[in-house]
């Protein structure tokens, strides 16, 4: 579990996070959804360690974060996986390699041992064999999938996907969502995804956190953003006439 204490986060005038507290159950799906702008980023950025946040607190399992030292944050990251927009696969390595790289960076693992590590990943996310070919030979929906296998080769305990979705077509979308809901449940992890799509908020979200300038305005199931009266909200899920539609169909 991942509790967030009290976090607020400015840059000079700019008061991005305003005092957020919220906690991200293990083996759940939490999603932290909200307009362009709204903080999410920034939230997940104080909560991995990329930015210092003014005040609050981020506890790993009820262990403080922010309070360790360089040596103790090291060892929580590597428990961290992560799955930035767009992949962020390294270009001049192979399939194999940019999965491996973690292992390489933070283990004592034998090459050989990595290579099987590397093959069970890839087997996980449908793409075996596929050890050879560079980013630049995938479509995108496979690398989105290299870079889940990379994400999950340390065996993370929390996992952290900006944007998963971004630029996949929605059958391609579907596959990924199911994919990060799966790998969650199965490894036990404590996962968060920043996500404008509300289909996957749907489809996936355990838990949803809704940003509103800064604020933790809104958290609960997918079930209740359906039909919660919070104008805020609706404002955001029915902003597209297709889920307007959808709303009236089901009233
Ligand atoms: N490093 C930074 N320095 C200064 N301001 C920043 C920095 N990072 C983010 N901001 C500001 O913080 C605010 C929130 O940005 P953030 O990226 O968290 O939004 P977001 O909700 O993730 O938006 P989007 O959905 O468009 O990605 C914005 O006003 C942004 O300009």
């Amino acid at each position: 579990m991942i509790e967030i204490k009290n976090l607020s986060k400015s840059f000079g005038d700019n008061h991005v996070l305003k005092n957020i507290s919220v906690k991200f159950q293990r083996g759940k799906v939490n999603m932290i959804i909200g307009q362009s702008g709204s903080g999410k980023s920034v939230l997940a950025k104080c909560v991995v360690g990329l930015l210092k946040p003014d005040s609050g607190e981020v506890e790993y399992d009820n262990q403080d974060f922010i309070a360790m030292d360089l040596d103790e944050k090291i060892e929580v990251r590597k428990n961290i996986g992560m799955l930035f927009q767009g992949g962020a696969l390294f270009d001049s390595m192979t399939v194999e390699e940019n999965i491996m790289f973690p292992l390489t960076m933070f283990t004592d693992m034998k090459k050989s041992e990595m290579r099987d590590r590397a093959n069970e990943c890839l087997e996980r996310v449908n793409l075996a064999g596929k050890n050879d070919l560079y980013p630049a030979e995938t479509s995108g929906g496979m690398q989105k999938r290299i870079a889940i296998a990379r994400a999950i080769s340390m065996k993370p305990k929390y996992l952290f996907c900006d944007e998963p979705n971004s630029g996949l077509d929605p059958q391609t979308s579907i596959v990924i969502d199911n994919l990060i809901r799966d790998i969650t449940e199965e490894m036990d992890i404590t996962t968060v995804v920043i996500s404008h799509d509300m289909n996957s908020v749907i489809e996936i979200g355990d838990y949803i956190m809704f940003i509103y300038k800064g604020e933790n305005w809104w958290e609960g199931t997918s079930k209740e953003i359906l039909s919660t009266k919070n104008q805020e909200i609706n404002d955001f899920v029915y902003a597209s006439e297709f889920m307007k539609t959808l709303k009236d169909k089901l009233a």
